[in-house]
């Protein structure tokens, strides 16, 4: 019996986070409000432990698409493209934060349907548009249902200008409209998608999904994102950049790939570190949950540019 539920565990860890879930909804419902350390420390925990350390491979990815090309990696270069990729995203930001929060927000959109539908075959346009309102969906959800917690992080990220007040109030008012629009157009455009070119998904997967979802919209914003986040996205990006490179090296071991992404998981940290000090001391107002998320959609841009080229 114990060995069984090891052996799950370890075909799919999504399932801890389905017990985490349970977990925090029953500490909230029968003790008390989850306090904002214990959220702020699931939200921590979840980002170091599977967020940071899923991008960090990305030296791994670009090194394996290389071989499968017939190309020479150079470490050197791979970091240079990527620092470069985040040097212009950040002046991007420093000097349109609205653009750039709408770039962050369709690229993630993006980036989750890619992972989270990676059976969906490339190059294929409905599938491809299926993959992008998915990931539209599943970001909305977890933003909408936690709408009160994240406009003031929104407003200190990209500050208050008169366009993003009126957007923000036409979205407060409309929330569920929003929610049933984008879900009908998912389920129309999976519909579809499906019966041009049939792909069998995992019920037990999305059954899996669906619970860390429903839970989320109960949790307060920090832990309901990590969950996802850090509890899914990244746990499914992980299967597949391990399923990836094991193409090539069969005997790679899921132990070596995780610790293969502790130099970059160190160095992401070091640098998120430093940047929350460069704020703290020179931005005009300083939310660390802002200049958080602006470092993750620093990172997340070249990540998304090396984990597309994928197959
Ligand atoms: C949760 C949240 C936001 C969105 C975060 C996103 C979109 C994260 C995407 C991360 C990705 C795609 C990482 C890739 O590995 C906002 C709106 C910025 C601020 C309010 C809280």
């Amino acid at each position: 019996m114990k060995v069984q539920v090891i052996n799950i565990l370890q075909r799919n860890p999504t399932w801890l986070t389905v017990l985490l879930c349970f977990i925090l909804l029953i500490w909230q419902f029968f003790a008390t409000a989850l306090s904002v350390n214990v959220q702020i420390i699931i939200f921590i925990s979840l980002i170091l432990l599977t967020g940071i350390p899923h991008g960090a491979l990305d030296h791994l990815i670009q090194e394996a698409i290389y071989k499968k090309l017939n190309k020479t990696y150079h470490l050197r270069n791979f970091l240079l493209k990527y620092l470069l990729i985040m040097a212009i995203y950040a002046l991007v930001w420093y000097l349109f934060s609205g653009l750039s929060l709408l770039i962050f927000l369709v690229i993630s959109a993006w980036h989750f349907g890619e992972t989270d539908l990676e059976k969906v075959p490339k190059g294929v346009l409905i599938w491809s548009f299926t993959k992008l309102i998915y990931g539209f969906y599943i970001l909305s959800f977890i933003l909408l249902t936690h709408v009160d917690e994240v406009k003031p992080i929104v407003f200190k990220m990209v500050g208050t200008q008169s366009n993003l007040i009126e957007s923000w109030s036409f979205i407060e008012m409309n929330v569920k409209p929003i929610l049933y629009l984008l879900g009908l157009s998912f389920t129309t455009i999976f519909i579809i998608a499906q019966s041009q070119y049939l792909i069998n998904f995992e019920k037990e997967r999305m059954f899996r999904l669906l619970i860390i979802l429903v839970s989320s919209a109960y949790l307060p914003l920090l832990p309901a994102f990590a969950l996802y986040f850090g509890g899914w996205h990244a746990l499914c990006a992980f299967d597949n950049i391990y399923g990836y490179l094991r193409e090539d090296a069969p005997n790679l071991s899921f132990k070596y790939i995780y610790l293969k992404s502790l130099p970059f998981t160190i160095l992401a940290i070091v640098s998120l570190c430093v940047f929350l000090w460069y704020c703290n001391v020179f931005a005009a107002s300083f939310d660390p949950f802002s200049i958080l998320f602006i470092f993750i959609s620093l990172i997340t841009l070249p990540h998304l540019v090396i984990t597309h080229q994928m197959k």
